[in-house]
């Protein structure tokens, strides 16, 4: 569950009254996916950044499984941010030098979590990677890398997955394959879903679409 409460944020060039964005509040259930859709410098990929626990809010709170996550300390927080959420956002940050099997189980082995290869070759299987498995990341196309992101932000599977434009270098056909996916995994294993998009055909397949305008939330019409 993620909850956020009357958030505004500013960035320090600028004042409270040319908020980012303003008093905004929503709230994204275990297992529910939800798109937010709006104009360039509407403030999506702020919001997506603050709900995630990387961006601290100038106001409001974000409660996400159970606890306010800008009143925990910094180790708390990345604890909680290493194990519960998965990211996938418009910078890849793979990890050159090593192979794409090995940056997607990255995370896992952060974790010392057990290694679930069945759930490895459905990820690869899924996004078109096992061919690729043994590559490293710059022997590999924008789209590759982006799948190799999306593989990766899912291998721990995490509570809630934010997504910047996760399918923004994928063709058509992919987009549809990769939202598919993450549609699944949502309802199967109770994850939820927060993605920022550009697309209405991708933004189909979350449960719920805002806008946002200048800042402010508005439901989809
Ligand atoms: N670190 C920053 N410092 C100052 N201003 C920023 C910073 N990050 C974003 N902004 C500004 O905040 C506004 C919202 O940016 P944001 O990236 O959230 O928009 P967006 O809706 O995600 O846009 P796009 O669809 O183009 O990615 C923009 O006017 C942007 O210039």
């Amino acid at each position: 569950m993620l909850e956020l409460s009357e958030i505004s944020h500013w960035f320090d060039d600028q004042t409270e009254a040319n908020a980012v964005v303003s008093h905004i509040s929503l709230s994204l259930r275990a297992g529910k996916s939800l798109s937010l859709m709006g104009s360039s410098g509407s403030g999506k990929s702020t919001l997506l950044q603050i709900a995630a626990g990387l961006e601290p809010p100038k106001q409001g709170s974000v409660v996400l499984a159970g606890k306010p996550i800008y009143q925990l300390n910094d180790s708390a927080l990345s604890q909680l941010r290493r194990n519960q959420l998965g990211f996938v956002f418009q910078q890849f940050n793979l990890i050159p030098g090593l192979s794409v099997a090995d940056n997607i189980l990255f995370q896992v082995r952060l974790n010392k979590q057990a290694h679930d290869a069945a759930w490895l070759q459905h990820l690869l299987n899924a996004l078109e990677l096992t061919e690729l498995q043994h590559r490293q990341p710059q022997q590999l196309s924008g789209g590759q890398q982006q799948r190799v992101a999306i593989a990766r932000a899912l291998a721990h599977r995490p509570a809630i997955l934010f997504a910047d434009e996760p399918t923004g270098n994928l063709n058509d056909s992919l987009s549809h394959g990769v939202m598919q996916l993450l549609s699944d995994l949502v309802s199967e294993a109770n994850t939820s879903l927060l993605m920022v998009t550009h697309s209405h055909e991708m933004a189909k397949y979350t449960d719920q679409v805002l806008h946002l305008h200048e800042g402010h939330l508005h439901a989809s019409a």
